[in-house]
């Protein structure tokens, strides 16, 4: 394994030599959007050296404040230093590269990668391109966990090595949020049956315990063992976390570091220089930066199994970002505010359940009609038991956050009474019995009329009651087939509302403008029906006009 020098921007004729430097990729905006620097991004991956070179992408990331870009900086010297004996540099000198600091508030932002992409021969005889990717911190003061979760999943997407910094330990929380930052970027992959991302390196920082496992690769192969073990006894909560990291990572190994001394951790002065990091630290930093960056331990960058190129790596990038950018992911969130969530939606569950098998018994599909007075008293008392029943379960996230499931319970069993009120009412036999009863009455009194005029010899009125009491009939036949047969529904409705009409009438004149109404208002379907007698009716309604 043999280092040629990075191979970014060879100044041309009219180009100025640019300096490498970390280039911001992925911006996080103070209004939590993301934006993918395009252009930056090119820049780097489509260089003619990178372009169609297959790419090692190494990525740090974990908790903010925890020396991710501090470590990153001593990869830059590792894959700058020529000879593998001086890489580490003078004792004297800073530390610079990727931009890192003291202090409790957050450095790096959003991913940045090194400006220039260093070529490596590997051992099958192949130069690949070597990517390293220093990213923003988890869980700070300013970031949503959605926020978070991006950076953590684009990173893990992206790379094919990922270091996940912890500090002090391997705790139960860092492998749940790791599970929820790897099912956030599994989500917005493709399914597969490959598992979707390849290493993930446990770097332990300031591992106190070295008498009970040792410092480096040996001693963290054990701890990450004892850590990710599966058995039988454990809760199944337990065991989700571990096969689901299992699941996710081709790869997994551990590596526990010592504390780099007070001086690194507290003195505001510290810029890196090595004569002052605790001499543990530095015999283990000439272990695991080697062993992550030695030509025999890089891994090409592989989607579906396929290795991926520099060109390949930009036409992802891009696609991945579009899917955090648009809203079809659902949005991670805090434990609380997710269990508190899940406790509301399952009180309003209960309580609507109680709501409508209640009901269910008062008016369901096997009970006979009842008076809409007494359902909608029945309702009334059913509702505030739901609602009770909803008040008195214990949920998380207290009362103005309950408030929200409150209103949708309400709305929600009020749509239901308005589906039960229907129901009932289909159930009334004199509802469906008006539109025949009303036919027969129009008919009886045309009757009537018909036989009385006729004996007084007034004919024309006679003549016209018939007509009159024949249509009546005909629409009785025609009702009684559209009922039969569930044929021209539509036109039934109409004879329906003009029954209904008629039957509701408090005045004639208002029987009439209803008729009227009726009438208009189902032009259309008259139409439909006769398409015949279509043009006719133009022709009158032109006439009237
Ligand atoms: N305790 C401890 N401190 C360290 C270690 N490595 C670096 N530091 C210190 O931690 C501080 C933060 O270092 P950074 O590299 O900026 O941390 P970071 O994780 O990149 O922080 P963000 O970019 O804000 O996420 C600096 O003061 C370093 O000197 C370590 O292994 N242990
Ligand atoms: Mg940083």
């Amino acid at each position: 394994g043999e280092f040629s020098e990075g191979s970014f921007s060879w100044p041309s004729e009219d180009e100025p030599v640019e300096k490498a430097r970390p280039v911001q990729i992925l911006v996080v905006n103070d209004d939590h959007t993301f934006e993918l620097d395009e252009e930056a991004l090119n820049k780097i991956l489509l260089s003619d050296e990178v372009r169609d070179r297959e790419v090692v992408a190494l990525s740090v990331a974990g908790a903010f404040r925890k020396g991710k870009s501090f470590l990153m900086d001593f990869m830059l010297r590792y894959m700058y230093g020529q000879e593998l004996n001086t890489w580490l540099g003078h004792y004297d000198e800073p530390l610079t590269g990727f931009s890192w600091r003291g202090g409790s508030e957050r450095e790096t932002t959003g991913i940045q990668i090194w400006s220039e992409v260093f070529l490596v021969d590997i051992p099958s005889g192949e130069k690949v391109a070597v990517l390293l990717m220093d990213t923003q911190g988890t869980f700070d003061s300013q970031s949503t966990i959605r926020d978070s979760a991006t950076v953590f999943a684009l990173s893990t997407m992206i790379s094919s090595m990922q270091v996940y910094n912890l500090s002090q330990n391997i705790q139960e929380d860092d492998l749940q949020h790791l599970q929820l930052f790897t099912e956030y970027g599994r989500l917005a992959m493709e399914e597969t049956f490959q598992k979707p991302f390849q290493s993930l390196i446990f770097l332990v920082r300031d591992w106190s315990f070295p008498y009970e496992f040792n410092y480096g690769l040996d001693g963290g192969t054990k701890f990450l063992e004892k850590r990710l073990k599966i058995s039988e006894n454990q809760h199944e909560e337990l065991q989700n976390v571990r096969k689901h990291i299992y699941s996710c990572f081709t790869n997994i190994s551990c590596f526990l570091m010592p504390h780099p001394g007070l001086k690194v951790a507290t003195n505001p002065n510290f810029d890196g220089r090595l004569k002052e990091v605790d001499e543990d630290f530095i015999i283990q930093l000439k272990v695991l930066v080697p062993w992550l960056l030695c030509a025999e331990n890089l891994e090409v960058k592989e989607i579906n199994g396929n290795k991926i190129t520099g060109r390949g790596l930009v036409e992802y990038f891009k696609a991945y970002i579009k899917i955090y950018q648009g809203e079809e992911l659902p949005h991670p969130k805090s434990m609380l505010q997710a269990t508190a969530e899940a406790n509301n939606l399952a009180a309003v569950a209960a309580a609507k359940d109680l709501y409508s098998k209640q009901m269910e018994g008062v008016c369901g599909g096997d009970r006979p009609f009842l008076a809409p007075n007494d359902l909608q008293n029945k309702h009334l008392g059913l509702r505030e038991q739901a609602i009770k029943l909803f008040c008195g379960v214990k949920k998380m996230g207290g009362e103005e956050f309950s408030r929200r499931y409150l209103q949708q319970l309400e709305s929600e069993i009020d749509e239901l009474y308005i589906n039960y009120i229907k129901h009932n009412d289909s159930k009334n036999i004199f509802h469906a019995a008006r539109t025949p009863a009303t036919l027969f009455v129009v008919i009886f009194i045309m009757y009537v009329i018909a036989g009385v005029t006729g004996f007084i010899g007034v004919d024309i009125i006679a003549s016209l009651c018939n007509m009159v009491m024949g249509l009546a009939l005909i629409t009785l036949c025609t009702w009684a087939y559209i009922r039969y047969s569930g044929e021209y529904r539509e036109l039934g409705a109409v004879i329906d509302q003009v029954a209904g009409a008629l039957w509701d009438q408090g005045s004639t004149n208002e029987a009439l403008f209803r008729l009227y109404d009726a009438a208009t208002s189902h032009r259309h379907v008259y139409h439909h029906t006769f398409p015949a007698a279509q043009t006719e009716t133009n022709k009158d309604t032109g006439k009237k006009k």
